[in-house]
Order: C-alpha cells, then structure tokens, then sequence
C-alpha cells in the first residue's frame, strides 16, 4: 500500500473510532490502539503534508491562537423560544395550535441541555463553518474552536449540504474536574457548567478548546423541509448523517403526556452526567409548523418548559450559614 492509501486508511479508521467513541458513546479499542494509529497518522501526515486529509483526526488535537472572530450572518435566523412554567402554560401553548389547525397534534418532547447554542454549515458533507447564536441574525464564527469538539463531525455520512443546530455544553464532571484544577492554580472557579462552555468557546487559543471536554447534542436542521416531513424524521436524519442525537427525546400525542413527560425528566435530571433547565416541546408535522407560523422572535410552534434553577448542595450550604 502506498502512503498516501495508508494515509486514507489510518483518516478512515480512527474517524470511525471517533465516531463510536464521541457520539455513540460506545468505544471500539482502547486508548493504546488508538494512540498507536493516531501515532502512525501524525508521522505520516508530518512527512507528507501535501496528503492531509481536511478531516484528518489529527485536526482534533492542538491548535493556534486566533487574532480574533468574524462576525457570520446566518443563513436561517437561530430562533427563540417562548417559556411555560406551569401546566396551564403548556394547556395554553396546546389550545393556541388547535386554534390555526384542524388536524390532531403530535408533538416531541425533548430535554433542553443547559449550554450554548450554536449552528453548523455543512458543503458536500464537509465542516465549512460553525457560528454562535449571537443575537440570532449574526453571530460569531468559532469554526477553528467548534473543530475540537470531538462529537462534531468533520466529514458527514452522505455529501449533502446542510446546515444544523445544537448545544455545546460541558459534563458534569468535566467541569468539576475543571473547576478543581483552577482552584489549583489559583485562577477564578466557573459558576456552573454553561459558563464553563461559554468562557470555552470564546478562547483564541484553540488548543485550549481540546482540552476542555466539550461535548454537543444537535436538535435541529436548519433547512429543514428537505429531509423529512415530521421533525421526528429529521432527528433520524442526523443521527444518519453522523450527528450525536439526546436520546430521551419523544413522541406523544396529548399535552397531558407532555406534562407528564415534563415531571417525570425534573425528578431524574439530577442523575444525567450533563445538566438541563428545562424541556422542549415542539409540534412534530412540519406542515402544521408552516401553518402556524413564527412570531417575531419564535416559532409559534414550539415552546420551553422551564424548570426552577436547581440548588446545588454548596449553594445550600451558603444560604444556611448566611442566614
Ligand atoms: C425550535 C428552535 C427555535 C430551533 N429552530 C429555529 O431556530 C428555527 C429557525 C428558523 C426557522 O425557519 C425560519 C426560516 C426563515 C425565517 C424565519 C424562520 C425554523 C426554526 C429551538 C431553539 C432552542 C432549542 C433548544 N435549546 N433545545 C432544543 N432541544 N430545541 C431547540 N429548538
């Protein structure tokens, strides 16, 4: 085999095992094996560097230091959703869609990730750009930074072009992890995980970005009507296309199973290695979503169920001994 095969190889290969590893959460070698090829990968690549491929595994690790970011217009404006806190919220939400449509309604429920939101352009399957929300017309392009989250694909299962959104955020024990080793030298704690992310991704040194153990869920495609007709189908669609899905999402057909849903994730969401505010319930036929339409700022068609800021065990102890 010639270098520049075993150099496709090698790319091919441990983007798999990334892929396992980072979004299905289900390693296939352990760290030795892998090391050793990524190993082989970088001796080859530093030999012929004419061969790189643009979604080389080694693009992961390492990095430069930006001058700065560029502001991006988005293609598709990053909406807003409107809140509900309660159970009449959620009825509310439910009676103003059965007023525009005729039709019974099925919607999917799904967490609602504590991070930060960010959108993804893909060209003939290729990573060309990632963007923050910004004021949800422009935002600013991190696409060196996002590039070192190992759960976002560098290259997609089919060349399509496309362009996705999702929340990066940080584990729970990443930023334990994290905060502990800035007590250590002396440097200012994060507040809470979001912040964590946050303060990550505006870093100019991208090196940085690899160390800090950013992961991302993706819950939407931005043009969306061409690849599905429910937005059910379209979260299939991205896990095909390689792109890591939250799993505990679902389909229900009454508000009353929403609402149930909404309980039953604010008992459990202490036990999830990542935190959540809150759920997301979106109507799931994408032609009862044309009908009803966006208001200024979010879609009529979608709504956050938001769930009472969770004290954390240290914050309860300051507000006793403060008392
Ligand atoms: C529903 C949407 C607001 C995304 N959708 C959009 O941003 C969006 C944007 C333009 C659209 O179409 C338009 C195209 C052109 C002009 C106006 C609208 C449709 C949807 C949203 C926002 C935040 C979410 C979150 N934190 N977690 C989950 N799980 N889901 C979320 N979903």
């Amino acid at each position: 085999m010639d270098v520049k095969e075993r150099i496709k190889e090698l790319t091919e290969i441990l983007t798999k095992y990334d892929y396992h590893y980072h979004v299905l959460d289900e390693p296939l070698v352990d760290d030795a094996t892998y090391d050793s090829l990524l190993a082989e990968l970088k001796k080859l690549e530093k030999e012929n560097p004419g061969l790189v491929l643009a979604h080389s595994p080694t693009k992961r690790v390492g990095g430069k230091v930006l001058a700065g970011f560029k502001a991006v217009q988005h293609g598709t404006p990053m909406l807003s959703l409107g809140n509900a806190f309660n159970s009449s919220d959620l009825e509310d939400f439910a009676i103003r869609a059965k007023k525009k449509t005729s039709q019974p309604l099925t919607y999917v429920a799904e967490l609602k990730i504590d991070g930060l939101a960010v959108t993804l352009t893909y060209e003939n399957g290729m990573l060309v750009r990632g963007a923050t929300r910004g004021d949800g017309q422009t935002g600013e392009d991190i696409t060196e930074n996002l590039k070192k989250i190992k759960s976002i694909p560098l290259k997609l299962t089919q060349p399509v072009n496309i362009e996705v959104r999702g929340e990066v955020y940080m584990p729970k024990l990443a930023f334990d992890k994290l905060n502990e080793q800035r007590k250590q030298e002396e440097k200012p704690q994060f507040a809470n995980p979001r912040n964590a992310a946050a303060g990550t991704l505006r870093q100019l040194d991208t090196s940085i970005v690899a160390k800090r153990n950013l992961s991302i869920f993706f819950y939407s495609i931005a043009n969306s009507d061409e690849f599905g007709s429910t937005h059910s189908e379209n979260l299939s669609a991205l896990k095909e296309l390689g792109f890591r899905v939250n799993p505990n999402y679902k389909k229900l057909s009454s508000i009353e199973e929403v609402y149930a849903y909404c309980n039953d994730w604010q008992q459990k969401r202490e036990n999830l290695p990542y935190e959540i505010d809150g759920v997301v319930i979106k109507i799931d036929s994408l032609s009862i979503q044309r009908e009803l339409g966006y208001t200024a700022k979010s879609p009529r068609w979608a709504i956050a169920y938001k769930f009472p800021a969770q004290r954390s065990f240290s914050k309860l102890l300051d507000v006793t001994f403060t008392v």
